[in-house]
């Protein structure tokens, strides 16, 4: 499953201080020598990517981006100061464009690296440059460059390897919540969630995947009804899904078989897509019915049945343990 977050800005790097004019000026020296000092560069803004950002979301707020100029140079032969680099963190995967012509800029993908996107003008010279044998007092100087201009388009893609599908209200972004950092919306109606939301989920090694938590599907998800169609299309591209049911629901096999049906009616052989399946919220079952009830899914179900209790955080190591070796990560 691949989302793309993107954004437009502009980004501006600082103009160049210009040169300056100014003549030394001592005691007993009637006519000292031109002393204007140059301008200082104009700051560069620069993209560094930063593995703690999953979204592109900071742009969204922030399209005008600007970098520092640079001083004026001042008497003396001083050169002006620069204008400080504007450094800006984005996620790792962030592809950045020209906006107008498409040329690629630069790919950010390894923590910590780091791309100028638009460099600062030069500073100016000051008169003192202009100092010749023809021309003993010079009046000349140059202004500061202009820093560089770009509209640029970014896009980050992200590929989530797991994907987590059930009904509505089955505690799919309760699940994610509690296996990664990602906070989704959970409430108790149906249709909490509107749009996928990830999660990065990490084994204790430190390596993890993707998951995506996707609006509930109903019946019909396939032909368009409800949230279903569109995510659909988007958890053909998963490894593995995890089936979440409801396991207090009136009647659970039901709810299973609509999911399944879903699946299967979408085509593009997602009902062979490896998956798990997971009763959510056995705590609200007593221990015979929840045996009762793994047994019956045991008999007839595409797979052994995991049961978990979300919110409590109940079962879950059993279940990751599951997904890694269906992964082999
Ligand atoms: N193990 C559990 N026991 C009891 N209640 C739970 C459990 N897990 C989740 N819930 C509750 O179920 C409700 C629905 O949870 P959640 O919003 O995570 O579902 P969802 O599957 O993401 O729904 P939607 O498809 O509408 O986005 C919430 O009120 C949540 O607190
Ligand atoms: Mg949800």
């Amino acid at each position: 499953m691949q989302f793309i977050d993107q954004a437009r800005i502009t980004v501006k790097a600082g103009r160049g201080g210009d040169g300056i004019v100014a003549f030394r000026r001592e005691k007993y020296v009637p006519a000292g020598g031109p002393s204007g000092g140059d301008g200082g560069n104009g700051g560069n803004v620069v993209f560094q990517a930063d593995s703690n950002l999953q979204t592109l979301l900071d742009f969204k707020f922030k399209q005008i981006i600007l970098a520092e100029n640079g001083r004026r140079g001042g008497p003396n032969k001083c050169t002006g100061a620069s204008g400080n680099n504007i450094v800006l963190k984005v996620p790792c995967g962030t592809e950045v464009r020209h906006l107008e012509t498409g040329i690629i800029f630069g790919d950010l993908t390894i923590d910590g690296e780091s791309l100028v996107v638009a460099f600062g003008g030069i500073g100016g010279l000051g008169n003192a440059h202009y100092l010749s044998n023809r021309n003993r007092a010079p009046e000349k100087f140059t202004e500061g460059k202009d820093g560089e201009e770009w509209l640029l388009h970014l896009e980050l893609k992200l590929l989530a390897e797991v994907g987590i599908i059930g009904l509505p209200n089955a505690g799919k972004s309760t699940l994610i919540s509690v296996l990664s950092s990602a906070r989704p919306k959970i409430a108790d109606y149906p249709f909490t969630t509107l749009i996928p939301n990830l999660g990065v989920v990490r084994k204790p090694s430190g390596d993890g995947t993707v998951f995506a938590d996707i609006p509930g599907l109903i019946e019909g998800a396939a032909e368009g009804i409800g949230l279903g169609h569109e995510f659909l299309r988007h958890i053909e591209r998963t490894r593995l899904l995890i089936h979440l049911v409801d396991a207090s629901a009136l009647n659970p096999l039901e709810d299973i078989e609509i999911v399944e049906n879903e699946l299967s009616a979408y085509g593009h052989s997602l009902i062979d897509r490896p998956r798990i399946l997971v009763l959510n919220k056995k705590e609200l079952l007593d221990a015979k019915n929840l045996k009762k009830l793994e047994r019956k899914l045991n008999q007839g179900s595409i797979s052994e049945v995991i049961s978990i209790s979300a919110i409590m955080s109940n079962g879950l190591d059993i279940l990751l343990n599951k997904i890694w070796s269906k992964l082999e990560i």
